[in-house]
């Protein structure tokens, strides 16, 4: 059975990150139910993510991830329990809530900064606070360079990054992502990953990620939720405990990662 978290924030990133915050629950949710018709998708869901914490969601195809995460994001409406961000009831998207997608959401005729941009321009941004924000995000990005390209200009891990851009516009402190990387080859996505970890060091927002890579949960994560089908629950939860600022190389050659992927592996039936 998971635990509501109670732990203190998780280390800052050395010399990157902002202080480390009093610990807070960002996402919380209790006794969440969800169907769909007469199928129960989600079953007495309970769980909580700090502030500046980093939690990935692994489970089989179909246990309810993306309906879980799309709650969380106030996409979709749950029958039952509660789904709260920052002790507020989850209602409807927010703007201090990013959301990404595994298929990116760039609209084709639009250039990356255009398509960076949209949210803010969305919640009228003022101008000039809208352009200084992009340019700092392209920067971030590594995608300076093509910000007057178009979506088909650019490769399928540059999309996935101008994606990312677009979520965090608005500077959110809650991050959510839904398999970003999933259609990515492995070295693609291998290199977002450790993009996606320096953004991470550098901003400390609150992650919940959803995936299928164990590895990936292992490498990027302060706690791994893991999700059973039939219907949908947390049945193990998994405290990273790999020291930071991560590397690649280095963190991936640690015992300790072999450990918890073989783990991680094995809770979910599956050889590692
Ligand atoms: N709008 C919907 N209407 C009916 N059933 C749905 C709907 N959305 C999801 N489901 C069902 O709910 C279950 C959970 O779906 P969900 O997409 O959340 O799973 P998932 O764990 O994210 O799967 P995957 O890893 O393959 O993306 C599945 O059986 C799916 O068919």
């Amino acid at each position: 059975m998971v635990s509501t978290a109670t732990a203190e924030a998780p280390q800052s990133g050395k010399g990157l990150s902002p202080a480390a915050e009093p610990a807070v629950n960002h996402i919380e949710a209790h006794g969440l139910n969800k169907t769909f018709g007469s199928f129960k998708a989600l079953e007495d869901i309970d769980f909580a993510i700090r502030n500046q914490e980093f939690v990935s969601v692994l489970g089989p195809s179909g246990c309810g991830k993306s309906t879980l995460l799309r709650i969380v994001a106030g996409l979709i409406p749950y029958e039952s329990g509660s789904a709260t961000i920052k002790g507020e009831m989850v209602r409807a998207p927010r703007p201090d809530v990013g959301v990404v997608f595994q298929t990116n959401n760039m609209l084709p005729w639009l250039t990356v900064r255009r398509n960076v941009e949209l949210g803010a321009r969305i919640r009228n941004m003022p101008a000039d606070a809208r352009d200084a924000a992009v340019d700092k995000i392209l920067d971030v990005l590594s995608l300076t360079k093509f910000a007057d390209a178009h979506p088909h200009q650019l490769s399928g891990g540059m999309r996935q990054r101008a994606s990312i851009g677009q979520a965090l516009v608005l500077d959110p402190q809650i991050l959510l992502m839904d398999e970003p990387f999933g259609a990515l080859d492995a070295l693609t996505r291998d290199k977002l990953n450790v993009e996606l970890l320096r953004i991470w060091q550098e901003s400390r927002k609150t992650v919940m990620l959803i995936t299928h890579s164990i590895a990936e949960a292992v490498f990027l994560s302060d706690r791994v939720l893991v999700m059973a089908d039939r219907p949908g629950k947390i049945v193990e939860e998994v405290t990273i405990d790999l020291p930071r600022p991560r590397n690649a190389a280095t963190t991936r050659a640690m015992p300790k990662f072999g450990e918890y992927v073989a783990y991680l592996g094995k809770v979910m039936g599956v050889a590692s």
